[in-house]
């Protein structure tokens, strides 16, 4: 665990708190993890409504919990399935590093270079006032941005890395916006999750 640590990336933006992490898995069980998530999870593409206007989403989600609140984003309420034995392995070890006991996981799976995340940021009610949110990524990596709300000026790109770990805390939702935009080059599966706690 040690050089988890000394590895650590503290962005340093303002009005954020935002920590990366980029081998939190090492090579093996990101794989192994990839492969397993991949092939158990049972992936839903829910519809979004934007401007009175019904989209697929660009991407398969699924939601896990340990109670049964469902999860509302966007146009969207979720029902959490029961967590599976290897998702509670790597609860176990995120809840460990993160010092926080996670109720909640919401896997994505980016299928190619066309699925995306648009800008928002995971400031629903049930969150809490700063929520603590911890963010896997297995397989293929993918851009994250960042812009502040109200300072133009302010934006960030970050790469997140296969086996990665990113920790947004504080008062980062409150004050930035986030995404995983589009790219035209060709490449593989991404799944994220994003422990949470869901009160
Ligand atoms: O895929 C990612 O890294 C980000 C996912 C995300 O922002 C979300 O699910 O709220
Ligand atoms: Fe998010």
């Amino acid at each position: 665990m040690a050089n988890l640590f000394s590895e650590a990336l503290h962005l340093n933006l303002p009005d954020s708190d935002l920590i990366y992490y980029p081998n939190f898995f090492d090579t093996v069980s990101a794989d192994s993890y990839f492969a397993l998530l991949r092939e158990q999870t049972p992936w839903q593409q829910d519809d979004i409504t934007v401007f009175g206007k019904k989209y697929a989403q660009p991407r398969l989600t699924a939601l896990y919990a340990n109670n049964d609140k469902a999860y509302s984003y966007s146009s969207i309420s979720m029902r959490p399935h029961v967590f599976t034995k290897e998702l509670l392995q790597i609860k176990d070890e995120v809840d460990t590093f993160a010092q926080t006991t996670f109720t909640t996981c919401l896997l994505n799976l980016y299928r190619d270079g066309k699925d995306s995340n648009g800008w928002h940021a995971d400031n629903e009610k049930e969150l809490g006032q700063n929520p603590i949110i911890a963010s896997i990524t297995l397989g293929e990596e993918r851009f994250f941005h960042l812009k502040h709300r109200t300072n133009k000026n302010l934006k960030h790109k970050l790469l997140l890395e296969h086996g990665s770990l990113l920790l947004m805390k504080g008062a980062t939702q409150h004050h930035w916006l986030h995404q995983i935009p589009k790219t035209a080059k060709p490449i593989q599966e991404r799944i994220n999750l994003t422990f949470r706690v869901v009160y």
